[in-house]
């Protein structure tokens, strides 16, 4: 991961009002944030918490009512930065009498990408999604899973640098749902950043490097995935070769009884764990940040 910041919110905010220009909705809450070059970065939050609005603000399809959202260093209204960002949208918006092939050349075209590109591309993109069977089907017959992918590889018709996906799992069984994150690794691989938001824990776990975790639209935790799951107050020794008495005596016996120290670390929570405590914690005590580790 390089220090180049990608993705900059400043004390982002998002009031939605109703017709009549009274405040409806503060959907989000003095946002700062940042995401650098080459990151995994997970948006999690419970249903209404801002996750949306937070990435359509990023989008440039909403307006912020105060604060900036920054891409690649500039407004994210600036209609620049849709050349280096693909964004795979929770709900499929693809035309469903088109094949998959169609599809992506159809993409392919309003990024003026010159035809021999196109093909290569489009190949490269259905061999990753794994849709080379299903290629000249009509979208229409596709499965939930089948949408994904292909929403997938629309989402990188251009080459992007940043990826945004919303909820990239979402309606994939469990092979499915591996191959996503093994796709999500893999452009990680290839230097790209990735946003993306999701109610999977698990997913999120396994792929984020950093989350930030909203509530009722306000920031409250940010951190690295493997730092948030310590359990700070509870210290695990890992050990091989020791007898049942060396066990006993833990720590300093070890080396007594010409044990094996493997590890001495502190062990991890689940990251379902820690996200259900924030938002328990976050209802009992409203307007309180749990503290940015
Ligand atoms: N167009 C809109 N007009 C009014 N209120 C809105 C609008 N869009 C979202 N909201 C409200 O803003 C808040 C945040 O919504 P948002 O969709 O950003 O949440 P989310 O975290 O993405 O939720 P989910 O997990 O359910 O997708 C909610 O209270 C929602 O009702």
């Amino acid at each position: 991961m390089s220090e180049e910041i990608i993705l900059q919110t400043r004390a982002l905010s998002k009031v939605y009002r109703d017709f009549w220009g009274r405040q409806k909705v503060r959907a989000l809450k003095g946002l700062d944030l940042e995401v650098r070059r080459g990151e995994v970065f997970g948006l999690l939050g419970p249903n209404g918490s801002g996750k949306t609005t937070t990435i359509k603000l990023l989008l440039g399809l909403l307006f912020p009512t105060e604060g900036e959202a920054l891409v690649f260093g500039k407004p994210a209204s600036d209609v620049a930065k849709n050349e280096r960002l693909g964004y795979l949208p929770e709900e499929s918006y693809l035309y469903r009498f088109l094949t998959a092939d169609e599809t992506l050349d159809f993409y392919g075209r309003l990024f003026d990408m010159p035809s021999d590109v196109r093909r290569q591309r489009i190949d490269e993109l259905i061999e990753m999604v794994g849709l080379q069977k299903a290629r000249k089907r009509q979208l229409q017959e596709y499965s939930k899973g089948m949408t994904r992918r292909i929403g997938l590889a629309q989402a990188l018709i251009n080459d992007p640098e940043l990826i945004m996906l919303d909820e990239p799992t979402s309606g994939l069984d469990p092979i499915g749902t591996r191959e996503m994150k093994d796709m999500i690794l893999r452009l990680k691989d290839e230097g790209k950043t990735i946003v993306m938001c999701s109610h999977l824990l698990a997913d999120v776990q396994d792929v984020c490097d950093r989350i930030a975790i909203l509530h009722q639209g306000e920031l409250k935790e940010l951190g690295r995935v493997d730092e948030l799951l310590k359990v700070a107050d509870v210290t695990q020794i890992r050990a091989k070769n020791l007898s049942v008495d060396c066990q006993r005596e833990l720590r300093d016996v070890i080396s007594r009884h010409h044990g094996e120290l493997v590890s001495l670390d502190n062990p991890t929570t689940t990251l379902e764990e820690l996200f259900l405590e924030i938002v328990r914690d976050s209802e009992a005590r409203p307007g309180r940040r749990a503290g940015v580790k």
